[in-house]
């Protein structure tokens, strides 16, 4: 049995250095959420179909190594793992993405494991897992779907990728799964893309309309606005030296639910949370920067 079961794309990243080289690691927003939780302790699966590559392969090493359970990780011969390349200027960070018919894109309805959702405190889903193909999105939808005839807590980060879909569909479809869950975790320019609303307070309010008991609203360098429907608390950004915030909202969630398992207190685990994902932006790669345990 797992507490956080998290279903989505994994992908293989190459994160381009100020040398002009590409550095090797591993991506994709459910597993760096797998990971980041892992390290805080949580008891955490992947459901997911990866290719049977060398890709494949250093994903499946890393999550061996991280302590994330694979036992609902598939592979099929001749199915390729998806690959991202980061890039940076100084607007921040891009990605281009190599993961059209990829392996993590024939995930279907037939692979969710009914049971073990069925038994996991936390199911986690995100835009991205809705946006990759129609079997990728309807496979989140029914392990959702399983979730919620199971009184699982579903937890989303509507995670906009504009490269994916339109925004017009991505808003449609995010808002519509967002009904059944219980925890959203946006970014503020995906929220604001998303809802048209500005301010963190619209945005909160607005995903609380939809249905989200709890909201963790992340706003990058300046922390985190969290309310449980009582008013909306904000957390303010810690200083450190970014380098690559890659990943950050996915270290953010991850660590969030860990912390939350442990408490039910959704202030407290947004500050560790928040600690933890600043931190890991003092490194290049999604899941490279060591990151603060709860005990730390
Ligand atoms: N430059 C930064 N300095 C400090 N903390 C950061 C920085 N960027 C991100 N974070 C931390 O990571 C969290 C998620 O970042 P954010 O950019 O909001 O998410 P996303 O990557 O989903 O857009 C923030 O709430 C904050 O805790
Ligand atoms: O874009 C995708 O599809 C990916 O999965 C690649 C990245 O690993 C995550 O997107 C990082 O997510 P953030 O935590 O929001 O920075």
């Amino acid at each position: 049995m797992v507490d956080i079961l998290c279903i989505g794309e994994p992908l293989y990243e190459l994160n381009e250095q100020p040398d002009g080289s590409f550095l090797p690691g591993c991506g994709g927003d459910v597993s760096n959420v797998c990971i980041a939780a892992a390290r805080q302790q949580a008891y955490v699966g992947l459901i997911a179909n990866i290719g049977a590559d060398t890709f494949g392969e250093k994903l499946q090493e890393t999550w061996r190594h991280e302590g994330v359970s694979t036992k609902y990780v598939t592979s099929k011969l001749g199915e390729d793992t998806g690959i991202y390349f980061v890039q940076h200027d100084a607007t921040g960070h891009k990605f281009l993405y190599r993961r059209k018919d990829s392996a993590a894109s024939r995930l279907t309805r037939d692979d969710i494991p009914q049971s073990a959702i069925a038994e996991a405190s936390l199911v986690y889903a995100s835009g991205i897992s809705l946006a990759v193909s129609g079997d990728l999105r309807d496979a989140t939808r029914h392990a959702i779907e399983v979730a919620v005839a199971n009184g699982r807590t579903v937890v989303f980060d509507p995670n906009l990728r504009i490269a994916l879909w339109s925004l017009d569909e991505a808003r449609a479809v995010t808002h519509e799964i967002m009904k059944h869950c219980d925890i959203a975790m946006p970014g503020l320019d995906d929220a604001r893309a998303l809802t048209g609303h500005t301010s963190p307070e619209e945005i909160v309010r607005f995903y609380h309309s939809l249905g989200a008991r709890i909201v963790a609203l992340t706003l990058g360098a300046d922390g985190v606005a969290v309310s449980r429907g009582d008013g909306v608390k904000t957390i303010p950004g810690e200083t450190v030296k970014t380098v690559d915030a890659t990943g950050a909202g996915d270290c953010f969630n991850g660590v969030f639910m860990a912390a939350w398992l442990r408490s039910e207190d959704a202030v407290e685990a947004a500050a560790i949370a928040n600690r933890a994902a600043a931190h890991s932006t003092t490194a290049y790669g999604a899941v490279t920067a060591p990151h603060m345990t709860l005990s730390s």
